[in-house]
């Protein structure tokens, strides 16, 4: 198959015969309608039907193969299809004979008014002028609005199955009965045949095979002055390209899309063997979007997606920061999460980076949302946009998003049948694709998050079990003493026994207690973490306001003496105090108090048993 004949514009009445192109006397009669009004089809295609794809396109088997030249430029990419601007179908074309105070409404969306279009055409058959066109368009889809009840249950714990297919069906419901008010209200004759079923199948036909108008018809300021019956709207409304739409999607296919003053072409610059199906690509569409808007998936498609919403946000000062931070202006109400490569371990991770992996807007919320008050005050009187906050923070945001994936795949999980309940059809088959790529996705974002929490900071981070480890005295007290508790009444009023500190923070802080001292007083305290607590100690001793003689100056000490809380900090001050050998002397109730301050700003629990203070 070399380059293509010329155009063939309206056949001389002399030349009755058509290329054969296909089998099928619908499609058949397709090409010669858009061929006979100045189309094109090349002569190495063959158009048929099968199972899978519906109609679809493939190179004929008289074609030797179908090649563009190998040429890189596109002005010698090979041209497959051509359908003129005449042959397009939308709002411009035909005009709609629809009442004008319909079209012209600012109360009927752009979308209604198209869905309506096209039921009009579709209600007046053989009259339509586009009759060859839409005989043949689909009447029943595989998009989750016409999945039964019980094929829905298959979507269960999805995106789409927890609102986004109700809520799409509602507003095209809502848009419908608006639509269809108006239209009785103006005296239009056969309303009641623009009924639901109709209108779900135009407004499906538009999101499973149409283009924007605003990529084919040209700018819609142009347009609006050409088109008066839609009252200078110039909203970008979906278009129906006969032929152009007959081919089926293929992930990364090469292909072009040429939009012409007055034709619209589809061109490729592959080489296409004989037999094999010819693809267009409808871009990067993850199955989510082609699930819902098309009725298919693509098995392991390599573009697939976690759509995330997040509604949450920060309050107070926090949201102050926020709004000076820069990425907030990346800021989406849905974030779209790709499926996460292994990243490998590091010693050190200084050069991972949690933006490596997840949307920098999102995990730059995270980092507002998680910082703690310490965190807060520091952007506030610092530089806002410091990134990272601090190491702790860093690891919450972590922690943070792992939980937000963590809640989503456990409720993906809960309503799973995919595993338990063989399909039985093919839109469960579909459903279960669909659901397993979402699942794969969070897995491996869980799994990306547990590898940043495991290596992010290391040098700056101490675990309490490796605190622990190097002072079997405390541990061995720990072990031996039940923290010290106290009772509180919960939501039911009922009377609960809780430790005072969590283990994990009441290793950090008698740890930091003997360090800091050790250091404070020259004495030179040793301990294997003697890397991390040097940086440590000379972290706060230098960060105005921390170290703890100059936390001590306004302190009143009658005020305290009676305070509940002050006889807590007693009771851990004797509990300390009790570890035989830890401290070089005892510790006051003032020293606890300065120390549980510093390790509730500077800890974070990684896990139930592993709390971290971090530099
Ligand atoms: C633009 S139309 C393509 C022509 C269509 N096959 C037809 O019968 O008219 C898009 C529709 O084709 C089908 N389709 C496209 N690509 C597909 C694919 N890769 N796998 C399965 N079905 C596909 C879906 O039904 C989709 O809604």
């Amino acid at each position: 198959m070399g380059e293509p004949e010329a155009k063939r514009t309206k056949l001389d009445a002399a030349d009755t015969h058509y290329h054969q192109y296909s089998e099928d006397d619908g499609l058949q009669a397709l090409i010669e309608w858009v061929v006979e009004a100045g189309g094109y089809i090349s002569h190495g295609l063959e158009l048929y039907r099968d199972k899978i794809h519906g109609y679809s396109a493939k190179v004929a088997s008289h074609a030797a193969s179908i090649t563009s030249n190998r040429s890189k430029e596109v002005a010698n990419a090979l041209t497959l299809i051509t359908c003129p601007t005449t042959r397009i179908f939308s709002l411009f074309n035909p005009e709609p004979d629809l009442p004008a105070a319909f079209l012209q409404s600012s109360s009927i969306s752009q979308h209604a008014k198209a869905c309506f279009h096209l039921c009009q055409h579709i209600l007046l058959e053989e009259k339509s002028p586009f009759w060859p066109y839409l005989r043949l368009l689909p009447r029943s889809f595989n998009t989750p609005l016409y999945f039964t009840d019980h094929e829905m249950e298959r979507l269960a714990g999805t995106n789409l199955g927890a609102g986004d297919v109700a809520s799409r069906a509602n507003i095209w419901k809502q848009e419908w009965e608006t639509g269809l008010q108006s239209l009785r209200n103006l005296s239009m004759q056969d309303v009641d045949r623009y009924d639901w079923d109709l209108y779900l199948r135009a407004a499906t036909i538009y999101t499973s095979r149409s283009f924007p108008s605003k990529l084919v018809l040209g700018t819609p300021a142009t347009s609006a002055t050409q088109t008066p019956w839609l009252g200078g709207n110039v909203e970008s409304f979906p278009v129906l390209i006969p032929l152009v739409d007959i081919l089926n999607h293929k992930p990364n296919t090469k292909i072009i899309w040429e939009p012409m003053p007055s034709s619209f072409s589809l061109k490729t610059t592959e080489t296409l063997s004989i037999g094999a199906q010819i693809f267009n690509n409808y871009g990067p569409k993850a199955n989510e979007e082609l699930l819902m808007g098309y009725g298919f998936v693509i098995l392991d498609n390599p573009v697939d997606s976690l759509a995330m919403k997040f509604t949450v946000a920060p309050r107070g000062p926090a949201a102050e920061i926020w709004q000076k931070r820069k990425s907030k202006e990346k800021w989406a109400p849905v974030f779209y999460l790709s499926k996460s490569a292994r990243s490998e371990a590091h010693e050190d991770a200084k050069h991972i980076a949690l933006e490596n992996d997840w949307p920098d807007a999102l995990v730059d919320l995270f980092r507002v949302l998680v910082a703690n008050d310490y965190e807060i005050q520091s952007l506030q009187g610092g530089d806002p946009n410091q990134t990272p906050v601090s190491t702790r923070n860093e690891l919450a945001v972590a922690i943070g998003l792992r939980a937000a994936i963590t809640q989503k795949l456990s409720i993906l999980r809960k309503f799973d049948k995919s595993t338990t309940t063989p399909q039985a059809n093919d839109r469960e088959k579909l459903a279960d694709v669909y659901r397993q790529g979402q699942k794969d996705i969070m897995v491996s974002k869980i799994q990306n998050l547990d590898d940043f929490i495991k290596s992010y900071a290391l040098g700056r981070r101490l675990s309490s079990s490796d605190c622990l480890a190097q002072h079997s005295g405390l541990a061995s007290h720990l072990d031996e003493h039940p923290i010290p508790s106290e009772e509180y009444y919960d939501e039911d009023g009922s009377s609960v026994q809780a430790e005072i500190i969590t283990k994990g923070e009441l290793v950090h802080l008698a740890a930091l207690l003997r360090e800091y001292f050790a250091r404070d007083s020259g004495s030179g305290n040793t301990s294997q973490n003697n890397g991390f607590w040097d940086k440590f100690v000379s972290q706060i001793m230098e960060t105005p306001g921390l170290a703890f003689a100059e936390t001590q100056q306004d302190v009143d000490v009658n005020e305290m003496e009676e305070s509940e809380e002050q006889q807590i900090y007693q009771s851990l001050a004797d509990y300390c105090n009790a570890v035989p050998g830890f401290f070089e002397k005892p510790l006051t109730t003032a020293h606890i108090s300065w120390a549980w301050g510093i390790v509730r700003m500077k800890c974070i629990d990684l896990t139930e048993d592993d709390t971290v203070l971090t530099i």
